[in-house]
């Protein structure tokens, strides 16, 4: 396929998108299997298409003057892959598969437009993003509209990160700026796919994850040290409880729980290919940590959120977001936070996680919980910084709580929030 029949694609997917609330992924492999002629190199194509178009879905559909999916997704073209509308007309003249020509271009000023527009955020979200950021608000609000960097972690109980280059060699990785293990392949432009890893007989073999480098670097702050017993309260698919196994190089124990059974059934394959002995999972089951109460030196919370961390991976999360939804995870975090308390022992800390930039989830979240539990007391981060990663904290990372918060703009990672709590004296 070539660029027109490619750009009259990413609309029909977009159109269904929009008008089916059709997460992206679900809508691009129907569009596959509906177009089996469509090879990978054009599905890449279509899949960055309409990322891109919702990335900036705000400033695209401001400047286009339409948020119509053609309006959009031609304003990729236009403003991110650099086409101008007589180039592109010119090839949808003789392109039969093409979207109609392109006549009614606004092209409105975007130095004109709301802040939030600018942003590219929900404008709902300004005050508590302005609250989060300051000034910068409206630059970390574009930082998260670039495509995100593949990286991945070395698993040090199986491999170093120069075995895993070497295997992956064929995609020039590189090492990351700060999480010691990490390796990184920046996001190419245009139509360029992302390398499929998983296939590769490293990946196979447990030598590497794929871990974005902010997940590397809370996971490695949450300072789970060996021979220690670690409570992973929402382990999920054990993203972050392979993390910990790995640096407490398989001692002590890791007792990984989830409520949603789901969501847990990957890790038993993951904990078996990363070569995992420490870890314990414990299925959702009444009473199934009633044991552990007390007992733990370290309870991991990495709390369901909404994700805004997350939306350079996931842009249509980010214009679903409601004030229902955000005040629905505030409850599960402060819920989770007591209850993680139950069975930290005393001395012990509790490390709270979310892939979340807004304070409501972060600080705010640890403020209620110090109220109501003056026996808590926030660790030191930039200590904490410099025994995990052996460089100082970086400036600008840390939140008035004494919490860090990193994001794409100010660390080149997902965004992530992390905050560590000693319960009482040690
Ligand atoms: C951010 S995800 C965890 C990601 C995972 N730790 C990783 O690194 O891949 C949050 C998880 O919390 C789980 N969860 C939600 N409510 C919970 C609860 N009350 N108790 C335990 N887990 C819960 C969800 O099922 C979800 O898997």
């Amino acid at each position: 396929m070539r660029l027109p029949g490619r750009l009259a694609a990413a609309i029909e997917v977009l159109t269904d998108v929009e008008t089916r609330k059709r997460p992206v992924s679900e809508a691009l492999k129907a569009w596959g299997i509906n177009n089996r002629f469509a090879g990978a190199g054009d599905r890449a194509a279509i899949g960055n298409l309409v990322y891109d178009a919702l990335r900036r879905r705000a400033s695209h559909a401001f400047v286009m003057g339409s948020d119509t999916p053609r309006a959009l997704v031609l304003a990729v073209a236009m403003r991110d892959w650099g086409d101008s509308a007589d180039a592109l007309n010119a090839a949808f003249a003789d392109d039969s598969h093409a979207p109609e020509a392109i006549d009614e271009l606004a092209d409105n000023d975007i130095a004109t437009a709301p802040d939030w527009v600018r942003a590219d955020v929900p404008e709902w979200l300004a005050p508590s993003l302005e609250r989060a950021f300051g000034a910068d608000w409206i630059a970390e609000g574009e930082a998260m509209t670039g495509r995100p960097s593949l990286d991945l972690r070395a698993n040090a109980l199986k491999a170093s990160p120069e075995k895993v280059m070497r295997s992956l060699a064929r995609f020039s990785p590189q090492p990351t700026a700060i999480a010691p293990f990490g390796l990184t392949m920046p996001a190419g432009p245009r139509d360029a796919r992302t390398p499929n890893v998983t296939t590769d007989e490293g990946y196979l073999k447990g030598w590497f994850e794929v871990q974005d480098q902010g997940s590397q670097i809370v996971s490695a702050i949450a300072g789970a040290r060996e021979g220690e017993q670690v409570l992973d309260l929402c382990a999920g698919a054990g993203g972050k409880t392979l993390a910990l196994a790995a640096t407490m190089g398989n001692s002590g124990q890791i007792f990984a729980y989830d409520a949603d059974r789901n969501r847990l059934a990957p890790i038993y394959d993951r904990l078996k290919r990363n070569g995992v002995r420490n870890a314990q999972v414990r299925a959702p089951n009444p009473g199934a940590l009633d044991d552990l109460a007390g007992k733990m030196d370290r309870v991991v919370i990495d709390a369901p959120c909404t994700g805004t961390g997350t939306w350079r991976r996931r842009p249509d999360t980010k214009w679903k977001l409601t004030p229902e939804l955000l005040a629905q995870r505030q409850g599960e975090q402060a819920e989770l936070l007591k209850e993680g308390l139950r069975y930290l022992k005393p001395g012990g800390t509790l490390v709270y996680i979310t892939c979340s930039i807004l304070p409501e989830e972060n600080d705010d979240q640890i403020v209620a919980l110090k109220a109501a539990h003056p026996e808590l007391t926030t660790l030191n981060m930039a200590q904490a910084w410099r025994s995990a990663l052996i460089t100082d904290l970086p400036q600008g990372l840390a939140t008035p709580e004494g919490g860090l918060c990193l994001t794409p703009r100010r660390t080149n990672t997902d965004g992530f929030y992390i905050h560590l709590l000693r319960n009482g004296e040690r």
